[in-house]
């Protein structure tokens, strides 16, 4: 049997002070999110940081909470589940699906462990992110290797980098534009918004700036749309440094300046809608961009658990396993 362990980034147990300080300490304690030496971070993080932001964060995450838990979560809990519905379906008893966390729960250990217990001696590993970034992408891998470090035996491994350039991937994008448009009318402008990272870590190497505008071409080319109707910046900014630019707020607010009637927002680096999409987007972004002047704001949300979507993931999957045990 083939083990498929989906990982998303992780999210805190509850929208409260006391669960966000044990998930941002665990967070922002990776070497691979905040690459300044720990000499250095660990006063700031846990001065400032973890003094302060908890509760900020608690409001925020209280505001998006849904009945079953962390948007975050629910959506990718509902990724997998469906995921398993298709194999079980397509190919019985052939692939188990899991879904884990990088930080926070469930983690990556227990995912790998009822794999393992399950019987999978083969894994495929898949960050749930379309982008691949090292703070992402090669974290969630770093929780894998440091898993596998207390096992005897391990089983064969597999990781799917990014499908930020699939076909598939670009086609449900559209897809979800579209539908908006038909049912609510064309705004002047989409912003596409990623979620950023330290320029310092393009400079370093990172694909993940080009990996976003590979998919920004190519689903306004899927679009159609002229250059002067969209425009791509990055999200989430955090910290003093310099991020990738141009920055999604400060867009908002220059285009409700400019008289820019409506703005849609699309956020394609995100699988599952989450704090940043929800609320710093939908909420604090349109927020920004009704008080600069103007007049209507419109969240598209996440693929998330589409079933459309759901069964073209499978297909964008099928490649990385299908000829594994044969
Ligand atoms: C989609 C890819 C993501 C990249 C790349 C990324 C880099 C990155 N993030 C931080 C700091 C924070 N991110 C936070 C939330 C958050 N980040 C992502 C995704 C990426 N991050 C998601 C999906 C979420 C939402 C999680 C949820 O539970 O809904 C937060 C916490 C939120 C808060 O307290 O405000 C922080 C902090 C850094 C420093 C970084 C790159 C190096
Ligand atoms: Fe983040
Ligand atoms: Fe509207």
């Amino acid at each position: 049997m083939i083990g498929i362990l989906l990982v998303n980034l992780g999210t805190p147990d509850a929208p409260t002070t006391p669960a966000l300080r044990r998930y941002l300490r665990e967070f922002l304690s990776d070497r691979r999110v905040v690459e300044i030496p720990p000499i250095l971070w660990w006063p700031i993080l846990n001065g400032p940081i973890l003094l302060t932001r908890p509760a900020r964060s608690a409001r925020a995450y209280a505001r998006v909470w849904m009945p079953e838990g962390s948007p975050l979560l629910v959506y990718s809990q509902r990724l997998a589940a469906g995921l398993q519905e298709i194999w079980d379906r397509e190919e019985p008893g052939r692939v188990r699906v899991e879904l884990a966390m990088r930080y926070g729960n469930p983690p990556v250990a227990k995912g790998l462990q009822r794999l393992w217990d399950e019987g999978c001696r083969k894994i495929l590993v898949v960050p749930l992110y379309p982008q691949y970034a090292a703070a992402t992408t090669a974290s969630t891998f770093d929780a894998v290797a440091r898993t596998l470090m207390g096992w005897r035996e391990i089983p064969a491994l597999r990781l799917v980098r990014d499908w930020h350039d699939h076909p598939l991937y670009i086609a449900n994008l559209a897809r979800s534009v579209r539908a908006h448009w038909q049912s609510t009318g064309e705004p002047e402008r989409l912003l596409i918004s990623f979620h950023g990272l330290p320029e310092r870590c393009v400079a370093l190497g990172d694909p993940y700036r080009a990996q976003c505008e590979r998919t920004t071409t190519l689903l306004v080319e899927a679009l159609g749309l002229a250059p002067e109707r969209y425009l791509q910046t990055f999200q989430s900014r955090f910290g003093p440094a310099k991020w990738l630019q141009p920055y999604t707020d400060k867009t908002l607010e220059a285009l409700g300046k400019a008289g820019v009637d409506r703005v849609d927002c699309l956020c394609p680096g995100f699988s599952a809608d989450c704090l940043e999409t929800l609320d710093e987007i939908a909420v604090e972004g349109r927020d920004t961009f009704l008080e600069a002047g103007g007049r209507d704001m419109h969240y598209i949300p996440a693929l998330n658990d589409d079933p459309q979507w759901i069964a073209d993931f499978a297909r964008i999957l099928a490649p990385h396993w299908q000829d594994w045990d044969r």
